[in-house]
């Protein structure tokens, strides 16, 4: 290889490792391309991402994975017949409304911009195809980066909020078509991209630093939550959380701009722990809970106008435990001391508290909770409580309790058409009114083991 050849290779670093790559895309898996995402992921240094996330969200429908994939050429199957090198999946969480994750991709191939925006526009286009089409991220209160990489391309900030123990998450959204414009996508073609060719296009780069910086941008913002479970500056939009309510109220979509309201709820975390004995409690509550397996049974629901709880799975699905054995006084007690800043904190008047009901569920693969009240407002139920527990590591996902807000209009109290979605946190305990609506959205678990399932202490404080 003489001098000049080599410096020609330099100057195309990816064009040439891109050369034997295409854009796929599909909505299932055959055997071979699970395989093939499943090494991805594993040289990604995120397994996990496939069987907790990908595939999941595939099965439920609605959803598109975009790949880069390079073929060998001969012969055509057997181990790494298909190598992936970026992958991007959409998935629809409301109407015309999609989630679309960051541009998944091997550290080797973290600036080969070219790739991951090919995958990108592709991703977009799919979408693209319903005018109505918008995109959405889900964006940490207080981001300075992502918020200014997001609003600058021309994502908006809407007030459907979602909230963590640790942050407030706004979701950003902006429609599909005008944001593969936004981003140079719509003159650039995939081969072009693939190749690093921007000649004529780019005027001295800034189409690339800017599809870099987005890109770069929205996959660091992102990766605390797939690497280390921690919550980050993007968290994923789970499907359905901006779903249309029952009963022709206007989904949450943010489409229709609402005001802003005060949480309906009021949280505490570290709930049963005391400095050092957090891990025990919750580890003896675990214990409780398993050594009683056989006397869970499937939860009811009591319908207006009938005292009998039943069982209706249309509505409710989970596993049911009365006995709290020595927990049922502890908590109680925790509940008392904690209600009057939680009541203050809710924006309610004080009252004078009556009995408690207590419950344990489990929620395990598949579990849920529709949209319902607590109370229809004939009996003394007054404050509902959620103290959610999981064996560690957590092996659920899914399962955010959604409390949907109340407005006043006219002097009649309406559900309003947004709501605030919070997600199950270890030893934490949420307070809310039991008159508001809320639901309990699809709970995942991969293992179908009752020990990885979706623990709560759930219960209602009566007025006396
Ligand atoms: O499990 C939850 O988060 C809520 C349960 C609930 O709504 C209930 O038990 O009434
Ligand atoms: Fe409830």
């Amino acid at each position: 290889m003489d001098a000049k050849e080599l410096v020609h290779r330099r100057k195309d670093f990816f064009g040439p490792r891109n050369a034997a790559t295409r854009v796929d895309l599909f909505e299932e898996l055959t055997d071979q391309t699970a395989a093939a995402l499943r090494a991805f992921f594993r040289g990604m240094g995120a397994p996990h991402l496939f069987d907790e996330v990908v595939v999941p969200t595939l099965h439920e429908g609605a959803s598109q994975i975009v790949v880069a994939v390079q073929d060998r050429p001969w012969p055509p199957w057997g181990l790494g017949a298909r190598n992936i090198t970026a992958v991007c999946q959409t998935h629809e969480v409301g109407d015309a409304s999609y989630a679309i994750s960051p541009v998944y991709a091997l550290d080797q191939d973290l600036n080969n911009i070219g790739m991951l925006s090919a995958v990108y526009k592709e991703a977009l286009e799919q979408l693209a195809v319903d005018p109505r089409a918008e995109v959405c991220y889900l964006l940490a209160e207080g981001s300075v980066l992502a918020d200014q990489v997001l609003s600058t391309t021309g994502f908006k900030r809407s007030e459907d909020v979602f909230v963590t123990s640790d942050s407030r998450y706004h979701t950003y959204r902006m429609p599909a078509a005008l944001l593969l414009e936004r981003l140079g996508l719509d003159r650039l073609a995939t081969p072009d991209l693939l190749a690093h060719d921007f000649s004529g296009k780019d005027d001295e780069g800034s189409l690339l630093r800017k599809l870099a910086n987005f890109h770069h941008t929205i996959y660091l913002g992102a990766r605390p939550e797939w690497i280390h479970g921690r919550d980050s500056e993007i968290v994923r939009l789970p499907r359905g959380v901006h779903a249309g309510k029952p009963g022709g109220v206007p989904s949450g979509t943010g489409r229709f701009p609402v005001e802003r309201f005060d949480p309906p709820y009021a949280w505490i975390s570290n709930f049963l722990s005391d400095g050092g004995a957090r891990k025990d409690r919750v580890e003896s509550l675990v214990e409780h809970v398993l050594s009683h397996r056989q006397e869970f049974a499937p939860s009811t629901v009591v319908m207006r106008g009938d005292n009998v709880p039943k069982v209706n799975e249309k509505l409710r699905r989970s596993l049911v435990l009365n006995q709290l054995g020595q927990f049922e006084s502890l908590m109680a007690e925790r509940i008392k001391a904690s209600l009057p800043d939680a009541i203050k904190r809710m924006g309610r008047s004080p009252f004078k508290v009556g009995r408690i009901e207590m419950q344990i569920t489990a929620n395990g693969d598949g579990d849920y909770f529709r949209l319902h009240p607590d109370t229809d407002g004939s009996d003394s139920r007054e404050i509902s409580f959620v103290y959610f527990f999981h064996r560690e590591p957590r092996r659920f996902s899914g399962g955010e309790l959604r409390i949907y807000e109340v407005r006043e209009i006219n002097g009649q109290r309406v559900p309003a058409d947004h709501a605030q979605t919070i997600s199950p946190r270890q030893d934490t305990l949420v307070f809310f009114p039991s008159s508001n609506d809320h639901e309990v959205l699809p709970v995942r678990v991969p293992s179908e083991d009752f020990a990885d399932s979706r623990f709560t202490i759930a219960g209602w404080i009566h007025r006396a």
